[in-house]
């Protein structure tokens, strides 16, 4: 049995990382096209960095959930195929690995990017990195290259589609997990999931605007429903 999840903002939420959309559509105070489009950090590379720069610091305030921990301890014990695809761009998934099965493989994409990574301008190389930006952060790796977040901001193309498409054609169980589906192409897989014949879960507070596109609906907050679930 081959298995696709995805997840969302809200297998984050109960660690305390706040989840997109705040009711003001602003996110975390800032308009979205400001700070999460290659035309906003071309305009003012010191708010985007700054901003990234604050939700890189504050991910040493939070620690994965029983939702994070859920998924790794299915994806230890789970003998078909299994990939994690997230667009969360924290490492709270990375980190539940580490914690319940290090020595196992995991199959986890972080499709949008993460924030713990930097990437060179001119010369794509992408490097770990834990500490601040400058707004014009020279590149070690190529002398007219600058340093971004490697993070996929809107209009980019998200990272290793060829892969996701790849396991959503052969996917026999597709779960959604804490994502409002708001945001392309990531709220296309369920369509391509159903295309490949596979039961759709859609897992998350309450039922989202793509409900209907799914097999089955379970509903409430991620820690009190994915445990006994994936159990
Ligand atoms: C706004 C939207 C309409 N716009 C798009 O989709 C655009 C444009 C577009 C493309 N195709 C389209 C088709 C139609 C319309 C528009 C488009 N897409 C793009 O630009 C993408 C790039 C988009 C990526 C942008 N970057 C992000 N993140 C990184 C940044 C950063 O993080 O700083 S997107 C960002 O927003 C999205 C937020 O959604 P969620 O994670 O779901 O969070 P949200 O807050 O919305 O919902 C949380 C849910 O959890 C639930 N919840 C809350 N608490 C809990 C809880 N406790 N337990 C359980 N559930 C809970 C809530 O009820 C809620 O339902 C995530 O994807 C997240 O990563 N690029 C692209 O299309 O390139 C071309 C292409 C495509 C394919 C192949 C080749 C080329």
């Amino acid at each position: 049995m081959n298995l696709v999840v995805l997840t969302g903002a809200g297998v984050s939420a109960e660690s305390g990382v706040p989840t997109f959309r705040a009711s003001d559509g602003l996110w975390e105070g800032h308009r979205i096209e400001a700070v999460a489009t290659p035309e906003g950090f071309a305009a003012d590379p010191a708010l985007v960095q700054d901003f990234y720069n604050q939700r890189r610091r504050r991910l040493g305030d939070v620690q994965p959930n029983a939702a994070h921990r859920a998924l790794a301890d299915l994806a230890a014990r789970w003998d078909g195929g299994f990939l994690l695809v997230t667009q969360n761009v924290d490492d709270l998934h990375d980190r539940a690995h580490a914690e319940v099965a290090p020595a196992k493989r995991f199959e986890l994409i972080h499709m949008h990017g993460e924030l713990l990574k930097a990437r060179c301008t001119a010369s794509g190389v992408v490097s770990d990195w834990p500490g601040d930006l400058l707004a014009d952060h020279p590149s070690p790796h190529h002398p007219g290259g600058r340093m971004r977040p490697h993070i996929v901001w809107f209009g980019e193309i998200p990272l290793e589609m060829e892969r996701i498409e790849a396991a959503l054609e052969r996917c026999d169980l597709f779960l959604s997990i804490g994502t409002s589906g708001a945001v392309y192409p990531a709220a296309g897989f369920v369509q391509s999931a159903r295309m490949a014949g596979a039961r759709t879960v859609e897992i998350n507070l309450e039922p989202t605007p793509g409900a209907r596109l799914f097999d089955e609906g379970v509903y409430g907050p991620a820690t009190q429903v994915l445990p006994p679930f994936l159990a």
